[in-house]
């Protein structure tokens, strides 16, 4: 803070405080990679990334006031009062600024070394650049020592050089305005309701600065003029959320823990959480005020802070129950707003949606962890009522799954399943899976290899429809996914439900050849386009069958690929006489005995869970409806780009 108060120019801050990590490129052409897609989430983010470079300079002490102004063209202008971004000779690339540096080349920012900044929500040093490859218009001021510079850009390309454009004696600071390319984001254009709401909880989030918003949109529901400053915090901000709902705390249990003072390291958390019959429990997240829905360390650590404070004080109010209390039913009814600012954050992608620093759990529950303790001691009454509250969420909770537990059997009967379903005897969900084998002949070994009580089988005829390119009517009255979804019990299209799913995994067991292989793609494609939270949650997996049965005299062993066969027979395999070598042709033809101790045992086999790619989850979505879509010419294009790939390898 101490130059913005004496009004100084700060000296250390300058070109060599920007380091470049790589260069900039592909950002145009796997925009998803770098802001999770280009729809209207993806165009709204824009904002965010130069939103949070303002809010930085605003949470390292050197801005005050931060300006957000959408245009009628809807172009963007955000301007703060901090240092300004450098407008020097990179060392570099000494015939760059940094400010061009820092715009037109990816990982170059101010953030990695913790120097120029403490606790910021940027730290990739890509935000900036991105906006600017992704707008067809980026126009960047700064005002430092007295002057204004300049420098304009189209599509990530400098129009000119940073130029100085006239004086500003009273003036500091930066001011990007940029224009979303349409090239990019198609027909979505910023939302004024959406912004101003995402700008209102950042001012929320740090009381020191204060965001002021216009817009020449009018939505006739949005201000088209606001001023944000909160110094009440995040207690207020609940208070606000919460409106007139009833709660059982008069006032949240809210506080500000600074770790430097507690645990000698750089950090605050912030938090304010209430309960309430009258809504669903929500926890909204931040790390240096970037959002984080995912939710991530900071969370785990509030909760476990509020849970094992809950019990605790469950105990010395003699009230046994409270031990049955679980995270779960922490947040139905809990209203929670967490904000924790550390050094050095690291986020799961470039969206930054989860915190995944692991020592943030640890100081956030500290932190939490005692002033919980003190505020359940000094309002007792508040504390009765939420814990009989939790308590009755927990008893409801058993209740309900002692229900469906009991309910299994019935339902199964019920249920009208599949007449090919080879169910097993098992009454609980519990480490109970469901192979989905290719064929009825392979079905038959599987039928002897299953371990009756815990494996069910489901064989499949032939392929199985693709859903991309079918119509959702078609899918529905697929025979095929009818049974599938029938075995399941989850439910297809808006009845889906991924809780009722009747088998923990769920397993494609395809032969290992070109066909099983086409099989499993197409599963995986239903799952990923129609089943989605079953590969999120992780119930969905990949049986590993092998190729190869190699036997000498009474030893026996089996490999995945070629690869392993060789490496066997190299090494030998420790029997007497010749070696066998056995192809597996598809599942049929392995008998029952080595279909178990391969493919289906849990102690012998092997199995893949299906999962998404987080870095880059847009990347799944294209590449399933590319190898999958109605498109071949997309299927086409991408063949020939991994051919031509193989071919470079081979050289
Ligand atoms: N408004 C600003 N005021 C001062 N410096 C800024 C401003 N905006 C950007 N910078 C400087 O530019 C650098 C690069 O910003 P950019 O948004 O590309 O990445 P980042 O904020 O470091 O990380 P992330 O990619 O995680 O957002 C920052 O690290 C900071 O040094």
């Amino acid at each position: 803070m101490t130059d913005l108060l004496s009004g100084q120019e700060p000296t250390d801050y300058d070109a060599s405080s920007i380091e470049v990590l790589e260069g900039l490129e592909p950002v145009r052409k796997r925009p998803g990679m770098y802001i999770g897609g280009t729809d209207e989430r993806a165009l709204h983010h824009l904002v965010a990334e130069v939103l949070d470079n303002s809010m930085d300079e605003a949470v390292a002490g050197h801005a005050s006031r931060i300006e957000v102004e959408l245009l009628s063209d809807y172009s963007m202008v955000i301007r703060d009062n901090g240092r300004g971004i450098p407008i020097d000779p990179h060392p570099k690339f000494p015939d760059k600024s940094a400010l061009e540096v820092i715009l037109c080349t990816l990982h170059a920012g101010g953030k990695f070394s913790g120097d120029a900044y403490e606790t910021s929500g940027g730290l990739h040093g890509v935000g900036a650049s991105v906006v600017n490859a992704l707008s067809d218009s980026m126009v960047v001021q700064v005002a430092r020592n007295k002057e204004l510079f300049e420098q304009r850009f189209s599509r990530g390309i400098p129009l000119g050089p940073v130029e100085k454009i006239g004086a500003a004696p009273n003036r500091r600071g930066t001011t990007v305005t940029f224009h979303a390319d349409e090239q990019i984001f198609g027909s979505h254009r910023f939302k004024p309701a959406r912004l101003f709401k995402s700008i209102r909880s950042k001012a929320y989030l740090f009381s020191g600065v204060e965001i002021r918003w216009k817009s020449e949109i009018d939505d006739g529901e949005t201000p088209t003029t606001a001023t944000f400053h909160f110094p009440g915090g995040l207690s207020d901000y609940l208070m606000e959320t919460l409106g007139k709902s009833s709660t059982y705390a008069d006032k949240p249990f809210a506080g500000v823990v600074d770790f430097k003072e507690k645990f000698n390291t750089p950090g605050k958390v912030e938090w304010a959480i209430n309960w309430t019959p009258a809504r669903d429990g929500f926890i909204q997240s931040y790390c240096n005020t970037v959002p984080t829905p995912e939710g991530g360390t900071h969370e785990a650590g509030f909760w476990a802070a509020i849970l094992k404070g809950m019990r605790a004080y469950g105990e010395l109010a003699s009230n046994k129950k409270a031990a049955l209390i679980t995270r779960d039913d922490l947040t139905t009814g809990g209203c929670a707003l967490v904000s924790c600012f550390i050094r050095e954050p690291e986020f799961v992608g470039q969206t930054k949606d989860r915190l995944a620093t692991v020592e943030a759990a640890k100081l956030v529950e500290g932190a939490v962890r005692d002033h919980f303790d003190n505020w359940l001691a000094a309002d007792t009454k508040s504390a009765g009522a939420i814990l009989d509250f939790l308590v009755l969420r927990a008893e409801e909770r058993l209740r309900r799954r002692e229900e469906k537990e009991t309910q299994r059997k019935s339902a199964t009967k019920k249920l009208r399943l599949p007449g090919k379903l080879v169910d097993c005897s098992s009454k609980t969900r519990e480490g109970t899976e469901l192979f989905i084998v290719e064929g009825d002949s392979a079905g038959g070994s599987a039928k002897m290899a299953r371990d009756r009580k815990t494996q069910a089988l489901l064989p499949l005829r032939g392929k199985i429809l693709n859903v991309l390119g079918a119509a959702s009517s078609k899918i529905g009255t697929n025979q095929e996914i009818n049974d599938l979804t029938q075995a399941l019990g989850v439910g297809l299209g808006t009845k889906f439900n991924v809780d009722d799913l009747r088998y923990d995994k769920i397993i494609i067991m395809t032969d290992a050849d070109v066909d099983g292989a086409h099989i499993a793609a197409l599963l995986m494609t239903f799952f990923f386009t129609q089943m989605r939270p079953m590969i999120d949650t992780g119930h969905l997996y990949l049986a590993c069958p092998p190729l190869f049965r190699l036997t000498q005299g009474a030893k026996r062993v089996y490999c995945i690929d070629e690869a392993e066969k060789n490496a066997h027979l190299d090494k030998g395999i420790g029997g007497k006489g010749r070696i066998d070598v056995s192809r597996f042709k598809g599942l049929g033809e392995m008998d029952a005995k080595d279909l178990k101790d391969t493919t289906m045992n849990p102690a012998t086999r092997k199995l893949i869970r299906v999962t998404i790619d987080e870095d880059e989850p847009g990347e799944t979505g294209d590449l399933v409806e590319r190898l999958m879509g109605k498109k071949p010419e997309k299927r086409f294009e991408y063949i020939q780009a991994n051919a031509q790939f193989v071919e470079e390898l081979d050289v």
